[in-house]
């Protein structure tokens, strides 16, 4: 039997293995095949998921032909795009409508960008309006949206109100929903009312690296968490703009349209009217009409992606909320994240910054790599660029052999001690 092994996300397959029936055994040994194909692989470290993101358990449910993608140690399956209008069935996952189940369809590879059809039913999307108005509690309830991590910051660049909903039983549902189509973790769902004209300029749900002393944001790195996807559910349809729009994705259908063609639409269909000449508002309606931008219509929902299946930021996720021109926009927003929000394993995030160290590693030997723990981070040798990582207090680095019949074997290992790091940065080195 021949399966095809995919990088995490990819559409493609970065090889093929034969598996003997006779030889390939357990999991663990399709594993370390794997690790053969895929170098984030290696030593067997990857879990292995289907295309529909379920991780195989047992050889007995692998076909000939099947295609698999290996997720590396800390990272999450990522839904592949195969291509632009590629629908997939979700299984597993509760639909808003009895047999009718939650499809994904592809709108962009890059950013990756997916439709999620019959995620919520109508009464479902009415039950969070209904439920966001009766919110009262301080710093719940319905108010002018804001921006930023170190406390709120009204913001001239988002122009909508927002609630937080944490508690309702529609939320939590929906919540739980959005939990089995990434199989992760979330923020609480955030309730947005847009009125005519309001809007929210194009950014990255990513939040800035250095945007807060207490987290380590570079979700790339151990530790280290941020947001990983969206899921935004739409729970009104809008009679004219209000689309979620990608400036960086292509459109569905490609435009050819010139500049003046597409000011003169904007014109006609009453786009700038209310906004303010020469506002990004209104510069934001050209981008709205001529890129990649997803109408809002109840019960469905828009998911993207912030990060890049290594964990590092995808800016190409750049999005906006274009301006209402006639009715009002009801969403809610899921920000998912690739780790816990607050903290991890069992320090708090105050005493983890404390600890926080840049750290350099290099070998004067040939034929190993670097692990933290046992998360493979890169082969070491004197022809190899410097290793560097963020790292922590009390954490544990391995040198182990990366070749012959000794692979795997740990040569050294380095414990971060904070006090020996010179302006926050410790030099490693492996001499043999
Ligand atoms: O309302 C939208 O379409 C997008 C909202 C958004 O990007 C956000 O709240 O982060
Ligand atoms: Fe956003």
């Amino acid at each position: 039997m021949t399966v095809l092994i995919h990088d995490n996300g990819e559409s493609t397959p970065a090889g093929s293995l034969y598996l003997e029936p006779k030889t390939t055994t357990s999991i663990e040994e399709l594993k370390s095949a794997v690790g053969l194909v895929i170098d984030a692989c290696h030593g067997g470290t990857c879990r292995v998921f289907d295309r529909y993101g379920y991780e195989i358990k047992a050889l007995g449910a692998l076909h000939d032909e099947q295609l698999l993608f290996a997720v590396p140690p800390n990272r999450h399956f990522v839904w592949p795009a195969f291509e632009i209008g590629h629908r997939v069935a979700v299984p597993g996952v509760t639909s808003s409508l009895p047999g009718h189940p939650i499809f994904l369809e592809t709108l962009s590879d890059s950013p990756r960008v997916f439709l999620v059809e019959n995620f919520l039913s109508a009464e479902d999307a009415d039950e969070v309006i209904e439920t966001t108005l009766g919110i009262t509690a301080a710093g719940f309830a319905l108010k002018r949206s804001t921006t930023g991590t170190q406390g709120a910051v009204v913001s001239s660049h988002r122009t909508s109100e927002n609630a937080f909903d944490t508690t309702s039983p529609v939320a939590m549902k929906l919540k739980r929903r959005v939990f089995d189509l990434l199989g992760m973790r979330w923020d609480g769902l955030q309730v947005l009312r847009y009125n005519a004209s309001k809007a929210y300029i194009p950014h990255m749900d990513y939040l800035e690296f250095d945007s807060n002393a207490d987290h380590n944001f570079d979700s790339a790195s151990p530790g280290g968490t941020n947001r990983f996807a969206t899921v935004l559910l739409y729970l009104t349809d809008v009679e004219e703009g209000g689309e979620t729009v990608f400036p960086l994705g292509e459109p569905l259908e490609k435009e050819t349209r010139t500049t003046q063609e597409i000011q003169a639409e904007a014109r006609a269909r009453g786009r700038a009217a209310d906004l303010t000449p020469g506002s990004w508002e209104e510069e934001m309606t050209e981008t709205c009409i001529s890129r990649l931008a997803v109408k809002p219509q109840k019960g469905r929902a828009v998911l993207f992606y912030s990060q890049n299946p290594d964990g590092t930021p995808d800016e190409r996720s750049l999005h906006g909320a274009c301006p209402v021109v006639k009715g009002v926009k009801w969403a809610a927003n899921l920000w998912v994240w690739n780790g816990p929000r607050f903290g991890h394993s069992a320090t708090s995030p105050a005493k983890e910054a404390e600890g926080k160290i840049q750290a350099v590693f290099s070998s004067a030997v040939e034929g190993v790599a670097l692990y933290w723990e046992t998360t493979r981070w890169g082969k070491m040798g004197p022809g190899e660029a410097e290793l560097k990582a963020m790292t922590y207090q009390g954490h544990k680095w391995n040198v182990r052999r990366d070749e012959g019949e000794e692979q795997g074997a740990v040569l050294a290992s380095w414990t971060i001690e904070a006090e020996k790091a010179e302006d926050g940065v410790i030099q490693y080195r492996y001499e043999g």
